[in-house]
Parts: structure tokens; sequence; C-alpha cells
């Protein structure tokens, strides 16, 4: 039987280590898409105790101790110690077998506590004191962490109007190691029909010195804050929608919605509808003027309890998948921008896996111009970046299109402690390019399989983004 953990932990057969231990395992991280908070990279923030890195914003981890009938007070709330927080994520994770909770925080436990043991409420003790004390050293401040997880590269989530006053901080400190880059996340000017969209609209008029009645002046207004993020390095957006628009509307029409919900009146859904279609194109369009990657995750079915949407807010564990069929319209949206040659490069999650075959074959139409896998499936999305979710991801992303082209794996997570999951992404990719070699259905040509499990794992996303680490030998690590 196979030790828990060990260092040939989920790789099968021998080409997979190989594949793994010689090729993808050196490779440095290139997180471009997360959602920790330059801030702290800025200030090098310590955390007090585990609790803080693990159940502060971790709303996996939320959900599985409600799943285990924890009181949500004694979760996001003070109704109970830090330490008792801890104890009941240490009740409920020996029971989790199978959830890749129970694999990422032991590879983390292992990582980065030198601990191989395993958390249960017998030994939350002890795990809390090694964690505690480890925490209290430089080598697990937040920079620490970034850099003995070979993170080189890491983008973040930023809104529209924000200063991105720490990005400049941690530009001007070359003791950093870690490039931290903003990424343009224009959800709040997109969701029209939120109660905060008219205070937000006045909020970037301001920020971008433009008064905002009119859709051109909108356009305006995003166009001088989409050149500021530009200087900053920002190089990528991301969009949380819940589904892809397609709805054509003259711009008289999507004036008169604009000012409606400026007005702080809701438009309704074919008004939404039709002003998101609007905004999506412009973006579009600007993201391919600047050479940005548009990221569009989409289908969640958010803030399901409205009870606790209320008390909480938004990314609190309270979402789940939404079954829709949205293909007509996202097919309608990528050809209206391939039409003008002003379709981006483009990067596409489906938060239902039901999803993956027809944005693989989708994305088959849309490819071109010059660049390897233009428009692609997104690595697996929250409730599939599981095993069985990577394992069909990838092999959606092989049956359908070039799966060397691939940019490979995202934290998406709000927790520094989340890097492993680039390790857990790596072992499963060589496993299933292992299994292939040894099943006899691609050759054993090391080589070859070596250099796409090191493309995958870091190349390909350098290349897409065009950050230039590679050429920059900011590969100073092992590589
Ligand atoms: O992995 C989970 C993700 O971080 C999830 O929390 C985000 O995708 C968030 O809902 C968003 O819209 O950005």
């Amino acid at each position: 039987m196979k030790p828990f953990l060990s260092e040939d932990f989920l790789l099968s057969n021998d080409t997979a280590k190989t594949l793994y231990h010689q090729y993808a395992e050196k490779m440095p991280i290139l997180d471009y898409h997360c959602h920790i908070n330059p801030q702290e990279i800025a200030e090098n923030r310590q955390f007090d105790n585990i609790t803080q890195v693990w159940l502060g914003g971790d709303h996996y981890k939320w959900r599985l101790m409600r799943a285990n009938g924890i009181p949500e007070e004694e979760i996001t709330g003070t109704a109970c110690s830090d330490r008792e927080k801890f104890q009941h994520f240490a009740e409920v994770l020996p029971k989790a077998i199978g959830n890749p909770l129970y694999h990422w925080t032991h590879l983390e436990l292992k990582r980065y506590f030198s601990y191989t043991g395993t958390l249960s409420p017998e030994t939350a003790e002890e795990v809390w004191n090694l964690c505690n004390r480890k925490l209290q050293t430089s080598a697990l401040r937040v920079r620490g962490i970034l850099q003995q997880s070979h993170v080189k590269l890491v983008c973040t989530t930023d809104d529209p109007i924000d200063s991105l006053v720490w990005h400049q901080k941690i530009r001007e400190d070359d003791t950093c190691g870690v490039k931290v880059l903003p990424a343009w996340r224009p959800d709040k000017i997109l969701k029209i029909n939120q109660a905060e969209f008219a205070p937000y609209l006045q909020q970037l008029a301001a920020v971008s010195e433009t008064s905002i009645a009119t859709m051109p002046e909108l356009f305006r207004a995003l166009q001088k804050r989409l050149d500021f993020f530009n200087q900053m390095g920002c190089r990528t957006a991301d969009h949380g929608i819940d589904t892809v628009p397609y709805a054509p509307a003259e711009e008289s029409e999507l004036n008169r919605i604009l000012l409606k919900a400026a007005r702080g009146n809701t438009p309704d859904k074919a008004e939404t509808e039709k002003y998101l279609y609007a905004m999506l194109l412009f973006l579009g369009r600007e993201y391919a003027k600047r050479g940005w990657v548009m990221q569009i995750h989409y289908g969640a079915l958010r803030n399901a309890n409205s009870a606790m949407f209320q008390k909480l807010g938004a990314d609190t564990g309270y979402d789940s998948i939404a079954v829709q069929d949205c293909s007509a319209q996202l097919a309608g949206f990528l050809d209206v921008l391939e039409r003008t040659k002003e379709l981006p490069k483009t990067i596409l999650y489906a938060l239902n896996p039901g999803d993956n075959a027809m944005l693989d074959s989708l994305a088959g139409s849309f490819q071109g111009s010059g660049i390897q896998n233009k428009i692609q499936h997104g690595a697996a999305w929250w409730f599939n970046d599981t095993k069985s979710g990577m394992e069909a991801q990838l092999k959606s992303f092989a049956n359908f299109s070039v799966l060397g082209n691939f940019i490979g794996m995202l934290t998406d997570s709000r927790s520094f402690l989340s890097y492993t999951r680039h390790e857990y992404f790596r072992r499963i990719l060589c496993n299933l390019l292992g299994t292939w070699v040894e099943n006899g259905e691609y050759p054993a040509d090391i080589q070859t399989l070596g250099k796409l499990a090191e493309n995958i794992a870091f190349y390909n996303a350098d290349r897409y983004f065009g950050f230039g680490l590679a050429e920059q030998g900011e590969l100073s690590h092992e590589n």
C-alpha cells in the first residue's frame, strides 16, 4: 500500500514520477489569477496564528465546517476563539475523504510546517502550537511564503477605481522578490442591477475625473482607468458573470438604461443583459487594443442563501453551480468581436463541468492569429479544482485541442498557503501524461513529454500573458 502523501503522491507509474520530479516540480509558479491582498505583501504581513491564515477568508474551509454542523458564528463570527475555530476544522477534516481540502491541508502542513502527521481532533493542539511557532518566523511572513513557494509573479484581483497604491509600493521595493501585478476586475460596473451600482458610478466618475451620463462618457472614464492599470503592469482582466449575454441594443436605449440605474432604479432582466453585453463588447475591444487577456468566469449561482448573503456578503461560500446553456450567446459574443478582429486572447472558465466539451469545441472556432491556443479553456475552476475535476478539464482540453498549449493552473485563492494547489495540479497532470504513455497511448519520449509538462506548468502562461519572465532570466531558482 502506498503511504499517504509520499513524494510520489498521485503519481501511479514510473513515467509519471519522472515527468513530475524531473520536469514539472522544479518549475517556478506564475499565479495569474488570485484574490490575495497586495497590501499584505507590501507590508509583509505576519500572521498571529494558523486560524488567521486558513480560516480567515477561505470559503472552501467554511463550507466544510458548515456541513459538519458548526454554527456560522463559530466559523466566520466571533462566538469562539481562533483556537476553537481551528478545533472545529480539525474535527471535520478526517471525515472529508475525497475532498481536495484533505490533500491541500496536509500538503500545506508538510511543505510549510514540515509536519508529516495528519490533522485530527487529537492532533489539533500539537499542530496549532507547531504552526503558530513557525508563523512567527520570517520564513512564514507573507513574502517568505511566496519565496519558498517559488512564486515569481502573481496577478491580484483589483477594482477599476483602485488606486493600486500597494502595487506601487511593491514596485518600488526591490526586496520583494515577487512581481505583483494588478488584474482588472470590472464586476461592479457590470452589475447594473445591483444596489451599489449608482454610488459606484459616482465613485468612478470622481476617480476618472469624468462626468458620466451616457455610455460614451462611461467608456471614456473606463478608458482612463484602463490606461492607468496598463501603466501599472496590468496584462489581464477577469469577469465573474452569472451568464454570458448576447443582447445587441442601440446606444440611445443603453443611455436610457444607464440613466435609470444611475438614478437608483433597477433595470429589468432584458435591460441588464443589453447593458452587460454592450459593456463586454467595449471592454473586449479595449483589452485587444492593449494586448490584455480577457478571462471570463461564468455559471455561478451566486448567494443562494439570501439570509447569509445579507449577513456576510458575497464570496462567503454560499454559491453553487448554475445549470444553463449560454453556448449560443457565448459564440455570438466571440463572433462579433472576431468579425472586426477585436477578439482578445480569452480564457473561458465554466463553473458547470458539463460545459467542458462545449467550451473546448467552441474555442476551436476562434483560434489563429499567431497565438498558440489564443482561446483557452481555463483550469478547473472552484468546485472543479478537485482531482477528478482537474482530470476532466485536462482530458477535455486534450480531446478537442492542443493540451501542450494549455497555460495551466492558478490558485484563485485568498490564502497565501494555497500554492500547493500548483503542486497538486502538476502531479495530476504528470500522472495523466504518464498513464497515457504507460498504456501505450503516447510514445515514451520523455524529452518531449518533459517539455510539455514544463510548458503547461510555467512557460505557456509566461508567453501567453507576455510577462516575459523566461526572457528576463527571472527563473533564478533551479531554472
Ligand atoms: O475558488 C473559488 C474562487 O476564488 C471564487 O471565490 C471566486 O471565483 C469568486 O467567486 C470570484 O468571482 O472571483
